[in-house]
């Protein structure tokens, strides 16, 4: 272990210390205060918390007067919980505790992320392209290959510049084709994922490099090989002074996506022509006949040897996301790994909703998997699907699978990088780290990180 790493490590086991003892900390002040309360504020805390997620799952799957009344107790509890912390003096006790057990988690999560410090994906140094050609979408991200001058900056790096006519239906594949058969020898898009996507399969068939410019409104995909999302003209660097990483791609009944392909509730709700004016509105209307299956289809699901039955949502990704929240996924740690990531979720009641509120990734109702391959049996003959965030309809049964390592992508040499994701927090394994000792020796090694990260 060099100086840096036993530094790393050392910094590691302090905050596992520190978070330990937080931990340790909140709990102990709960029970300090026992005579005027203590255990009283976990257990109306845990009640206020199960009310409010049975509240929300009325208020999504109701409506009328049970939605009214869901909605009044999604935030009558919490503000009920408040209210009779202030009331009997136990508010102090209750932001203690909370706050050291906030800073415990904290300090866990980045303790345990030190550690094992994530290998990002490895880059190779490669010739620059001698004709690249990158296909820039004028409307994407409100209009950002105009305001960051991407057409000017991408010429004068030596690129052909084909801007997509967005008053047609234009088949990007195809262009993306004429491009190669015309002799280039890099294909980019500025524009949205799934204009990415359909690019990068043209890419990785004729196996020249891809690049991906920034310039639509979510950038997942930019976000996950670690480029800059605020500015798009940066990833144009990689033209000049670039180099390759090497990813894989997904596939949904033969089409290629980049990041995500999502069915069941979600999927229905964007094919609403409704949707894109009015999200919100549209998807509470929505809602109660998806989740009371009076509409949606089930889904029953292959993922490799296991059958995931009767699924109300089901997002496959291309490779799995570090963290397991349904709403806001997060980010994937690398995107060269070979497997899917699968999430799918079956709350039916009330009851299901409150167990997922407390035990979040761990809840019966939720499946998180990684799989080669994911087949959606359907009663119907076509389900909406979402691929990268693009309504389609397909024909049942709908397969995902991955091709490993088949997409080349050119990056700057120099970029932000994609931010650090912290792990889950396992207990036992901050336990193994606070309690390690460390062992400068040259050679002797420190196990503590891969016990700690296993
Ligand atoms: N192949 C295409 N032919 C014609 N118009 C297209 C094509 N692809 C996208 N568009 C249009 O261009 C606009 C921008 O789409 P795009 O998906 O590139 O960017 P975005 O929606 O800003 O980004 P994101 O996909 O991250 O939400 C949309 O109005 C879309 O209809």
């Amino acid at each position: 272990m060099d100086t840096s790493d036993a530094g790393t490590m050392a910094g590691a086991r302090l905050l596992a210390r520190l978070s330990l003892l937080c931990g340790l900390a909140a709990v102990a002040i709960l029970l300090a205060f026992t005579g005027s309360g203590g255990p009283l504020i976990l257990v109306i805390g845990l009640a206020g918390l199960v009310a409010a997620a049975a509240g929300v799952w009325w208020a999504l799957a109701h409506r009328g007067v049970v939605r009214g009344a869901g909605a009044l107790l999604a935030v009558g509890a919490p503000a009920a919980v408040l209210v009779f912390y202030a009331r009997t003096g136990l508010w102090v006790v209750a932001l203690a505790s909370l706050l050291l057990g906030g800073a415990a988690l904290t300090c866990g999560r980045v303790a345990l992320r030190r550690a094992r410090p994530q290998r990002g994906m490895a880059a190779i140094a490669c010739p620059a392209p001698v004709r690249p050609v990158v296909i820039m979408n004028p409307m994407s991200g409100g209009g950002k290959v105009g305001r960051f001058g991407l057409v000017e900056k991408a010429q004068r790096s030596g690129a052909r510049v084909v801007l997509l006519d967005t008053a047609v239906s234009t088949d990007v594949a195809a262009l993306a084709r004429r491009a190669v058969a015309e002799g280039a020898d890099l294909l980019g898009v500025a524009g949205g994922d799934g204009t990415q996507a359909l690019v990068a399969a043209v890419a990785a068939a004729h196996d020249i490099p891809f690049m991906v410019v920034s310039a639509g409104t979510r950038n997942h995909f930019a976000m996950d090989l670690g480029l800059d999302r605020a500015d798009p003209a940066r990833c144009l660097d990689a033209l000049t002074d670039g180099e390759e990483l090497t990813v894989d791609l997904g596939t949904v009944a033969g089409r290629p996506f980049v990041n995500t392909v999502s069915f069941g509730a979600y999927a229905q709700i964007v094919q609403s022509p409704e949707y894109r004016a009015a999200k919100a509105g549209t998807a509470l209307n929505a809602l109660p006949d998806l989740l009371l299956g009076n509409q949606g289809e089930r889904l029953d699901v292959q993922v490799d040897g296991t059958r995931l039955e009767s699924q109300q949502a089901l997002l496959v990704s291309n490779n799995p996301y570090a963290a397991v929240d349904p709403l806001a996924p997060g980010r994937r740690l690398r995107l060269d790994g070979g497997t899917l990531g699968v999430l799918g979720i079956r709350v039916d009641g009330a009851v299901q909703a409150a167990e997922l509120a407390v035990r979040g990734g761990r809840a019966t109702g939720l499946h998180v998997l990684t799989a080669h391959q994911v087949t959606v049996h359907a009663a119907a003959e076509t389900i909406p699907v979402a691929v990268d965030g693009e309504a389609l309809n397909l024909p049942t049964p709908v397969t995902c699978s991955i091709n490993p390592g088949v997409l080349r992508v050119r990056v700057p040499r120099s970029r932000p990088g994609a931010p650090p994701a912290n792990p889950p927090l396992n207990w036992r394994h901050l336990i193994a780290l606070a309690v390690s000792r460390s062992r400068s020796t040259a050679g002797s090694g420190d196990r503590t990180g891969e016990a700690a990260g296993e």
